[in-house]
């Protein structure tokens, strides 16, 4: 890292410590950007449609509830605040204390990998029964793992420059705020995008390694349909809204190690005020949830056997009047005081395998994973 880099990661730390809500992300192919609020406390909202008309960094949960609101971040300062370091102006926020930071440490536990394992096989039985009454079609079933930190002094900034430099193709971001805690991801997967007449959603799914460093060519008929599941989805919602996108036939991208297969949906929309309630329709879409949506959104949430938190939520920067840019929360993880917790999923059809599966959430979880072990 160069001089500059550092004293950058030096004040980002910083923040974290003294326990600001800030948001600093990057754009496959841009420049990291940044915003913080220097004053009061983040807004916390709990509905999506509440975003409607709203600017700032948003990162909304799976689920809202009490315990984890939709936060929305007022950019008072866009730049870094590199020359006043500690003495950036902010009222409303105190510095984490240690039973804070124990408080937001509350869900670690740090189970033997046999256990998890045992878990998760439990988990996908329970899973791959409805789906084999074809009482659904897909469901996404998740698992967090956590990881104790190995050394005190972990700088969830160099983790960021360290992920930007190696995902040139997800949308890395680091966020904290004292309702949400610390996260940091590395996401292949759009939500929303767009600025003015312009907008932009994808069918993201199905999962392969990369092949000696090269996109797979052939892609079974598994991960085509778990892909055109939410391809299905995306246009139905847009359909609803009397939205006629265009739409690209699904095609192979990268995510760090994996690929996955992609659709692009173009469109246009009447009323920018009103991206809230297009975001409560995309959210959760069957990437993350299943089909159909409302029955497969409470059986994860009765099933799942644990809160998914802020992963597989949406984060990023919301703006009607200029550009949006809003990601799925995917490859990503909790940063705590002592411990990391890592979050991965998959798309489980009635065709689907255990092992298969539970090796795709390994894989997955390596994206944070390389983050955090050479530290
Ligand atoms: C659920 C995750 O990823 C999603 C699920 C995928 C799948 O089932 O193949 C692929 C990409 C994402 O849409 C995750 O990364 O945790």
């Amino acid at each position: 890292m160069t001089p500059d880099e550092l004293r950058a990661c030096e004040v980002i730390d910083a923040l974290i410590r003294q326990n600001r809500s800030f948001a600093l992300w990057r754009i496959p192919g841009e420049s990291p950007r940044f915003a913080m609020q220097t004053s009061g406390f983040a807004r916390l909202l709990y509905n999506i449609e509440e975003l409607d008309g709203q600017s700032g960094f948003v990162i909304a949960p799976f689920h809202v509830s009490e315990q984890h609101p939709i936060v929305l971040i007022r950019p008072d300062i866009r730049e870094l605040p590199l020359d006043k370091g500690e003495d950036v102006p902010c009222s409303g926020n105190k510095s984490f204390t240690l039973m804070e930071q124990k408080f937001h440490a509350r869900e670690t536990k740090v189970p033997c990998k046999g256990n998890l394992k045992e878990d998760y096989n439990r988990r996908f039985n329970s899973f791959i029964e409805p789906l084999r009454r074809k009482q659904f079609e897909k469901l996404v079933l998740s698992r967090s793992q956590t990881i104790p930190a190995g050394k005190a002094d972990f700088s969830p900034a160099a983790a960021f420059h360290k992920a930007i430099r190696r995902y040139k193709y997800s949308y890395v971001y680091l966020c904290h705020t004292p309702a949400t805690g610390t996260w940091l991801g590395c996401t292949p997967e759009i939500i929303l995008s767009g600025e003015k007449g312009e907008w932009h959603t994808v069918a993201l799914a199905g999962t392969q390694p990369l092949q000696n460093g090269e996109l797979p060519t052939e892609w079974d008929d598994k991960n085509r349909e778990e892909q055109e599941y939410v391809a299905f989805y995306i246009r139905k919602q847009l359909q609803a809204l009397g939205i006629k996108p265009t739409e690209t036939a699904p095609a192979p991208v990268r995510a760090g190690e994996l690929s996955h297969l992609k659709s692009d949906f173009s469109f246009p929309l009447p009323d920018n005020k009103k991206l809230g309630d297009l975001l409560e329709r995309l959210h959760p879409t069957p990437a993350v949830c299943g089909l159909p949506k409302e029955e497969t959104y409470r059986f994860i949430r009765e099933n799942e056997g644990y809160d998914r938190s802020y992963y597989s939520g949406f984060i990023g920067w919301l703006a009607p009047e200029e550009k949006s840019d809003l990601y799925v929360n995917l490859r990503c993880m909790n940063i705590l005081a002592d411990a990391f917790v890592l979050y991965a999923g998959g798309g489980i059809l009635a065709s689907s395998e255990t092992e298969s599966e539970w090796l795709e959430t390994e894989a997955k979880m390596q994206t944070m994973m390389h983050l955090i072990l050479d530290f």
